[in-house]
């Protein structure tokens, strides 16, 4: 294939250390696409609830090794997610690495998910795949030519289609749920949260507290967001300073790794709740936040709609009630991880890993 260099190395590529201590991965595959010449791991962390799930990133990295190190964490998280959200799936991600400063164009797209595909199959069913950061419906489809491990295909082939509005219902049952649990009272009506990232999620979530009464203000690193503020007649803030108003709910939907200590000593909210993976720049973060009273809902367990979703509607006897109420569920398992770190003077991270845990524990 030909790769054609672009004249400026793209902004948004990603750095990642390995980590120091041995994977506890049960699985890692590397290789190398015959026909992209891509770099693609398929990482699957675990299987003891079941079949690994996992989405696949299409993404640059300023070496293979960031990409690695990218699906050691990734796989990991989505075992802690899979679990907390009472899946039978264990976790496991994959990476198709894009050297920095390539881009690559839809002929080279198609084979980099053949390749994918044929790396997917080669494990025998231990990992299924889906989109990602990079990957869409249509790609998926894509890599379904080369093995029936794979979930999200588009809907006019008979797929489930992309995750994101169940992603937000998840986020919004989380959000009501954690005011239930701060204030006393379940209702959004006049309750003020800050939307970072108007995407997929952002924007469905804008939508659904708009209409849930709450008051907004809102933001985006892409001005062209703005007039979605416009339309529900939300307040705009510059992104640098969005965590900075005062507010009841922040709520994290762009980026990874936005709760750094300067935020949260910044911060004038009563809660974080929001889609964002990874929310956490590092683990003493979450302390951080609850020595400051101010409670984080923890994002693989906020954020498990979309993996609900997938999982659920793929089965061929899915039932759209059954589904609404393991979303509506989330809101539930939000609270009794709240209640839990509050009872035993934990974080909320440690909670929600506590309840992952143990459910992992119990399928020994
Ligand atoms: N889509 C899903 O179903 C799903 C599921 C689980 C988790 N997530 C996570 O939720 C987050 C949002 O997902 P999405 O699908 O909506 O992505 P998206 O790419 O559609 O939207 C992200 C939005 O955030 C904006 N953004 C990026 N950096 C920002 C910053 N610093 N400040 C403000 N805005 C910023 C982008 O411009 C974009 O509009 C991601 O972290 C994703 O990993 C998504």
């Amino acid at each position: 294939m030909t790769i054609t260099h672009a004249p400026a190395p793209p902004a948004a590529e990603v750095n990642a250390a390995l980590p120091t201590e041995a994977p506890d991965h049960e699985r890692v595959l590397i290789t190398r696409g015959p026909r992209s010449g891509l770099t693609i791991i398929v990482a699957v962390h675990s299987t003891r609830l079941g079949q690994a799930l996992g989405g696949a990133r299409l993404w640059r990295y300023s070496h293979w090794t960031d990409g690695l190190a990218d699906a050691l964490r990734l796989s990991q998280a989505m075992t802690m997610k899979n679990a907390a959200a009472g899946l039978a799936r264990g976790g496991g991600k994959s990476v198709v690495a894009i050297p920095a400063g390539v881009t690559l164009d839809d002929a080279q797209k198609r084979d980099a998910m053949l390749d994918l595909g044929d790396a997917v199959e080669s494990l025998g069913g231990a990992y299924m795949t889906a989109e990602d950061v990079g990957t869409s419906a249509e790609l998926m489809a894509v890599v379904h030519e080369r093995t029936e491990h794979v979930c999200g295909l588009p809907a006019e082939q008979g797929g489930v289609g992309e995750p994101a509005d169940a992603t937000a219902a998840g986020v919004h049952a989380s959000i009501i749920a954690t005011l239930g649990h701060v204030f006393g009272s379940t209702d959004a009506t006049g309750r003020h949260l800050v939307i970072s990232g108007l995407g997929q999620v952002g924007g469905r979530l804008a939508r659904s507290l708009a209409a849930a009464g709450a008051r907004l203000t809102v933001t985006d690193v892409a001005a062209d967001k703005r007039a979605l503020a416009d339309e529900l007649g939300a307040a705009w803030v510059d992104p640098a300073d969005a965590h900075r108003v005062e507010a009841d709910v922040f709520v994290p939907c762009g980026l990874g790794g936005v709760l750094t200590p300067e935020v949260v000593d910044e911060f004038r909210v009563r809660a974080v709740v929001g889609a964002a993976n990874n929310q956490l720049a590092s683990r003493d973060v979450a302390r951080l936040l609850t020595e400051r009273r101010i409670v984080w809902a923890p994002d693989f367990v906020v954020n498990a709609g979309g993996v609900i979703y997938l999982d659920v509607a793929s089965e061929p006897d899915a039932d759209q009630a059954a589904l609404d109420a393991r979303i509506a569920g989330i809101g539930e398992t939000v609270v009794a991880v709240l209640r839990d770190a509050e009872q035993r003077g934990s974080t909320t991270l440690e909670a929600a890993e506590r309840l992952a845990r143990a459910r992992l524990d119990a399928a020994r």
